[in-house]
């Protein structure tokens, strides 16, 4: 028997909009755009053809429009995988749910959800400038320790891997999400591809050290020598981990391109941000 979720599990606003993003089913595309700034809505929505939507609240800005005849939505979603919780549920109940019933769809959509956002690299070899995909996300944020979710049989070695490699930092319980192949060969193909971790901060969590002394010596360069068969980890940022492995459990399809910002090991940060970003953005909407 379909089950009617709760006005406390499910919250629409009295408009008809669910609870954050503010938006009606009718408003999105299933090509989902997803980037962390609110500006760089715009930055995105501007290639459009046409813009028939634009709503927002809270960090969570929407633009929906089209590409020649391809219906595509960019959304901000802030910055931290707390906020991917908030983003990836509520794009699943917009599709998934009846908002007049409450209660599941009996058939379901899958999105196709595509990262734009910014991070710092960790290889010598990825210069600023460099446009990245990830091939796995690499949580060492707690998020996914509160959904059941199933792991390949990739994820599953490449996560035990990762465990004994950080088995003297105790405080690290990562998790594992491969990209959706599909994507990543559409989308990926012409790109820098690698092992994405998503951290819980920009500063210690990324091993960055201004004042606060960090707990965990030499962060970076650990991430930097691991290696499992021909995979190796890239680059830090603080999403893409929460968007494929809930994605994943919800049946949704995402990608995460990186437009690299910072060199974590050349210790440098790049003197056209604005143009590294909107050279992401070209070839993701090139490929779509
Ligand atoms: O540029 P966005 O997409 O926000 O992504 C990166 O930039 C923010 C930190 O400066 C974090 O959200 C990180 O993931
Ligand atoms: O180093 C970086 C650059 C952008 N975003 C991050 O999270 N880290």
């Amino acid at each position: 028997m379909a089950h009617e979720l709760s006005a406390a599990d499910l919250i629409i606003n009295p408009d008809g909009s669910i609870y954050h993003l503010n938006l009606l089913p009718e408003d999105i595309a299933e090509t989902i755009i997803t980037v962390g700034d609110p500006d760089r809505v715009t930055e995105v929505s501007k290639h459009f053809d046409k813009v028939e939507l634009k709503k927002g609240k809270r960090e969570f800005m929407t633009h929906t429009g089209y590409l020649g005849k391809r219906r595509i939505t960019v959304l901000s979603t802030g910055i931290g995988t707390d906020n991917i919780d908030i983003v990836l549920n509520e794009l699943d109940a917009l599709v998934n749910i009846d908002f007049q019933t409450r209660e599941i769809k009996e058939q379901l959509t899958s999105l196709n959800i595509i990262r734009i956002g910014t991070s710092g690299a960790i290889q010598p070899d990825l210069p600023t400038g460099t446009i990245l995909a990830s091939t796995f996300g690499l949580g060492l944020d707690s998020l996914m320790h509160y959904y059941i979710h199933e792991l390949s049989g990739d994820e599953h070695s490449l996560l035990d891997n990762i465990k004994a490699h950080f088995s003297h930092f105790k405080g690290i319980h990562p998790y594992v999400t491969a990209a959706d192949n599909t994507l990543l060969k559409s989308i990926g193909n012409e790109m820098a591809q690698g092992i994405t971790v998503t951290a819980p901060g920009f500063y210690a969590p990324q091993g960055r050290q201004v004042r606060a002394k960090n707990a965990i010596p030499n962060l970076v360069n650990h991430l930097n020598i691991f290696r499992h068969l021909d995979h190796r980890i890239t680059n830090l940022e603080m999403e893409t981990a929460g968007i494929y492995a809930l994605a994943k459990v919800l049946g949704h399809k995402a990608l995460s391109v990186n437009a690299i910002l910072a060199s974590r090991v050349n210790f440098e940060f790049s003197k056209e941000p604005d143009k590294v970003v909107d050279k992401a953005i070209k070839m993701v909407l090139d490929k779509l």
